[in-house]
């Protein structure tokens, strides 16, 4: 069965009476070349386990199992149920139902591993649940491109901000590729990208996460009045961005994860 053709995905969606619902950001990957690469980027061994989040047709829970995974698929979307046992029939996949921002992710084991095409709307508070779990040796997503390049920016560049620290401060984080609105049955509007991360062995830091938070809630303001409305005294705050050698004038989004942690160390 070959779920990347866009005649098979019509055919299911036609003979099960669905339809792709955009609230469930039910984009499926018609794609044979980028789902291949999608399993490529994931290394894992025979019978490892591989935990997805929406398998919505089965596309890429097909791939993984077939390539030697045991897949374990979060989906909540429970039209979807009746179709599975054609899809994935033969193939060793566990589904579970529900809300994976609900899912207890510290429940897994240490080393596991995490792939999916990931629903537009949950992309970025999902990821940033995976990453502070903890339970990761590697992870590879497939996001809006604009969110790959939130998860990889520098510094002092337009798309730096919390989310960026939040990844970078647990993980490598890789833009592996792009693929066109096309590569997607519907397509949606925007491009998409696959993005590898591996995940350092770090517990959160929630003192380090107020404190970035914080400072970006207002990009435009000068660090000192962003850190100032939340409570931080400002005083201690220019003394710091002085020893570190900043501008007392300086803007969130000019401090590195080092520098951010470096500052919350000498105004604790
Ligand atoms: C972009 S589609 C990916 C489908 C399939 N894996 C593929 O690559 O073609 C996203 C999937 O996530 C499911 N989904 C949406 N929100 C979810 C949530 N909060 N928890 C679990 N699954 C969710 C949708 O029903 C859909 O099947």
């Amino acid at each position: 069965m070959n779920l990347t053709s866009p005649a098979t995905v019509r055919d299911l969606l036609a003979r099960y009476g669905l339809r792709a619902d955009r609230r469930f950001g039910q984009n499926f990957l018609v794609e044979a070349a980028y789902l291949r690469r999608i399993v490529e980027a994931l290394k894992f061994r025979p019978g490892e386990i591989v935990w997805e989040v929406g398998p919505g047709l089965g596309t890429l829970t097909r791939a993984l199992a077939e390539a030697g995974a045991k897949v374990v698929a979060i989906e909540m979307d429970r039209r979807l149920e009746p179709l599975y046992a054609e899809t994935l029939a033969g193939l060793t996949v566990e589904l579970r139902w529900g809300d994976a921002l609900r899912f207890d992710w510290k429940s897994l084991p240490p080393n596991s591993l995490f792939a999916s095409n990931l629903p537009y709307n949950i992309a970025t508070p999902l990821i940033t649940e995976l990453l502070r779990a903890g339970r990761f040796r590697q992870m590879v997503v497939l996001v809006q491109k604009e969110v790959a390049l939130r998860m990889t920016a520098a510094p002092a560049t337009p798309a730096y901000g919390l989310f960026s620290l939040r990844v970078q401060y647990h993980a490598r984080a890789e833009r592996l590729f792009d693929l066109p609105p096309g590569a997607f049955f519907p397509a949606p509007k925007v491009t998409s990208s696959v993005v590898v991360l591996w995940p350092h062995a770090r517990p959160d830091h929630p003192a380090l996460f107020r404190l970035v938070e914080q400072a970006f809630t207002q990009r435009r303001k000068t660090l000192v009045n962003a850190l100032k409305a939340g409570g931080y005294d400002p005083a201690r705050v220019v003394q710091a961005l002085e020893a570190l050698g900043l501008s007392p004038n300086v803007r969130a989004e000019a401090l590195s994860l080092a520098q951010f942690e470096l500052l919350l160390a000498k105004i604790s």
